[in-house]
């Protein structure tokens, strides 16, 4: 069985920095969105979308998932974005803004068999979003969170309880949908308790992952977003419990005091193929 792609650390690297995407190919992260939207001034973009193109050809991007933003299909530079991005050699494209399930077709129509992606970052996303999810090319949601803040008006930073509401619609939605989901960048990169604290929070959540902004947050995502050497043995334990339960006969078990049912044991199994897909990267 293939190892499940891991998405803990997920960079964006605007298309329009050759060094960073240079730099990507000796990064830890588990994925790099290369942008062609908002990191990107209007002056840039074409010149971005050449150069990222070239990148790609070249590759050397080895493990790591390789996904496209382009700009919105209703800007200057969409249509062309994604007429480009058809022709390269990556791994997904990620639309930004995305509202409906409408705007996915159009994109489907516009780079056919690549896996798409969709920013989740309106409140009429957020509201359409199972529909969104269950469209058959989407392959994961990715949270934006400073689009998000904007749209809704609400407060940034702390808790971020002001947009708690929409952002677990979207990750219901993925969820119900068997698609990925990855949460919104923390912006203040240098801030590497604050970053630790929104992953542990995102984890919490059922996030897979974390996007990123600069290489200095890839090392934290990583870490929160593996399981624990606690949560792998806790795990072994409880389908060791389990199995010798159900040699007897038996549909539950006990382990430290708590009930094991089978269902423990879907997510026990779910976190043993997660760190292993992680040693295999790790050792690989
Ligand atoms: C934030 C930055 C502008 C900081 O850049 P810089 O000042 O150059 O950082 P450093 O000098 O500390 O860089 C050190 C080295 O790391 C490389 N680097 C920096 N950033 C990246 C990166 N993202 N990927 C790869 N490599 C990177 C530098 O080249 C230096 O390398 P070296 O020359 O070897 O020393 C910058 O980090 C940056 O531009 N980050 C990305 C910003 C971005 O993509 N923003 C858009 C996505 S966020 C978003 O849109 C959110 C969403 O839509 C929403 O609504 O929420
Ligand atoms: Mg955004």
């Amino acid at each position: 069985m293939a190892a499940e792609a891991l998405y803990r650390s997920v960079l964006y690297i605007p298309a329009s920095r050759a060094r960073a995407m240079d730099k990507a190919r000796g990064l830890d992260a588990d994925a790099i969105i290369f942008d062609l939207e908002d990191a990107v001034s209007p002056d840039e973009k074409p010149a971005a979308r050449a150069a990222l193109a070239e990148e790609l050809r070249i590759g050397g991007y080895g493990h790591r998932q390789r996904i496209v933003r382009i700009n919105g299909l209703d800007t200057d530079w969409g249509r062309d974005d994604a007429e480009a991005v058809a022709g390269m050699d990556c791994d997904g494209v990620l639309l930004p803004k995305v509202d409906s399930p409408g705007l996915v077709d159009a994109l489907a129509a516009l780079v056919p068999g690549k896996p798409l992606w969709c920013m989740m970052e309106t409140p009429r996303g957020a509201l359409n979003a199972l529909a969104i999810a269950d469209h058959t090319a989407v392959a994961g949601f990715v949270l934006g969170t400073n689009d998000l803040a904007k749209e809704l008006g609400c407060a940034t930073g702390g808790d971020r309880s002001p947009m708690l509401t929409t952002i677990q619609l979207c990750l219901a939605a993925a969820r119900a949908a068997g698609i990925v989901c990855v949460d919104g960048v923390y912006n203040a990169f240098k801030d590497a308790e604050g970053l630790a604290a929104e992953c542990v929070q995102g984890r919490a959540w059922g996030m897979d992952g974390k996007t990123l902004i600069h290489p200095a947050q890839i090392e934290i995502a990583n870490s929160v977003f593996a399981p624990g050497d606690e949560e792998v043995a806790l795990a072994e334990k409880q389908i060791e419990a389990f199995d010798e339960a159900v040699r007897r006969g038996e549909g539950v078990a006990v382990v430290d005091g708590k009930i094991v049912e089978n269902l423990h044991i879907e997510t026990a199994r779910k976190t043993l193929a997660r760190a292993g897909a992680i040693r295999a990267r790790e050792t690989s």
